[in-house]
């Protein structure tokens, strides 16, 4: 590094031990051996003295905490992909820079999305709990008519956010036999489009009424809140089926569990939850009922995911350093 002075990084989490290993030769790090969230009032003192933050995406850094931020404050370097708790445009005004670590968890939160893809239909969730917590006599062996599901082969996906997520959940339900519909800010480049076999669809609207499984692959925005409205929900078939793996508040949560516990919808597969971690409790009834397969947001959770992640976060705060523009900039606006 040019500057002689180490930068004061304080990290709001614990990381992968290589991680906060390397953060301890270049950086004059403090690191959160004990994982206890940050309050608000200890992000504040953070924010106050630290030439660098590396929060994740369950601290929220709004406008009034960046407002109140030192003066060596110039780099927020997010240990997540999605963004949505900094409030970038006030980085932004106050000539802080903001990154995050895309890329490298794509696969892992694809394959994910995935696995919810076919848990939900195949009642995978329903058969392995019924072993787990039966007493070993108690299956009384196969029988043509028990636990059926609903078949994935030569069904329809539609996929709201055809990003680098989207777009490998696509490749993956390709695969599965699957036909991929997308709704997309942007169409994507003919040469993706036609390796998918994509239908894009300009209408979401149209696109919902038309599926047999929706997959929600969008950022969190102020433009995709509540997206996936009541309004919305009631288009979908009685077949249908919705998995999030994206953001909770991208879908209404409220209207969704009104359709799952009036049989409108099918079943969902949920990684994200409106007030993570909060899980309404009616969501955990649906999930008992076979109605939906909840997890704890673990799609991107993988060894590899999380060192990469953190390799990120390192890159971007050294080029920062080191003068250039960090190669995972957030830009307001662009999300
Ligand atoms: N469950 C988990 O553990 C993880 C969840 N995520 C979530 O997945 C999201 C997507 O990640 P990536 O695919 O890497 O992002 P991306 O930026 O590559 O893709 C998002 C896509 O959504 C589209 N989009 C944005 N606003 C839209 C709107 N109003 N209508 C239609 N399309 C819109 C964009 O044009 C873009 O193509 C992240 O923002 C994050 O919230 C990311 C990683 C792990
Ligand atoms: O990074 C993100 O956006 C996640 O949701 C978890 O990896």
């Amino acid at each position: 590094m040019n500057n002689p002075r180490k930068p004061v990084v304080v990290v709001t989490r614990k990381l992968p031990a290589s991680v906060e290993a390397r953060m301890g030769e270049l950086f004059s790090v403090e690191l959160n051996h004990d994982d206890r969230p940050f309050s608000r009032e200890r992000l504040a003192e953070a924010m106050a003295r630290a030439d660098v933050l590396v929060p994740t995406l369950t601290d929220t850094i709004d406008a009034q905490l960046i407002e109140k931020a030192g003066p060596k404050l110039k780099l927020i370097a997010s240990f997540s992909n999605g963004i949505d708790n900094v409030d970038v445009d006030a980085a932004a005004r106050k000539g802080i820079t903001v990154t995050n670590t895309p890329n490298v968890l794509t696969e892992d939160t694809a394959d994910m999305t995935m696995a919810l893809v076919l848990a939900v239909p195949r009642r995978l969730a329903e058969g392995a709990r019924l072993l787990a917590g039966s007493a070993p006599d108690s299956w009384q062996g196969w029988s043509p008519t028990w636990m059926l599901g609903r078949r994935i082969w030569g069904k329809r996906l539609g996929i709201v956010g055809m990003g680098r997520i989207g777009t490998a959940v696509a490749r993956r339900a390709k695969a599965f036999g699957l036909s991929v519909n997308y709704h997309n800010r942007n169409r994507v480049n003919p040469e993706t489009e036609a390796e998918l076999e994509a239908t894009y669809w300009d209408s979401l609207d149209q696109m919902l009424a038309r599926v047999d499984i929706v997959s929600v692959n969008c950022p969190s925005t102020p433009a995709t809140y509540h997206l996936i409205s009541a309004r919305r929900l009631a288009l979908l078939r009685p077949e249908a089926y919705i998995v999030n793996t994206a953001r909770g508040d991208v879908i209404d949560e409220a209207a969704m569990i009104r359709c799952l516990e009036d049989d409108r919808i099918a079943g969902a597969g949920l990684d994200v939850f409106e007030n993570e971690p909060a899980i309404n409790p009616r969501l955990l009834e649906l999930a008992k009922a076979g109605k939906a397969v909840l997890l704890p947001h673990m799609g991107s959770a993988t060894l590899e995911s999380r060192i990469d992640m953190g390799d990120k976060v390192i890159i971007n705060i050294r080029t920062f350093f080191d003068g250039h523009r960090p190669p995972n900039r957030v830009l307001p606006g662009r999300i």
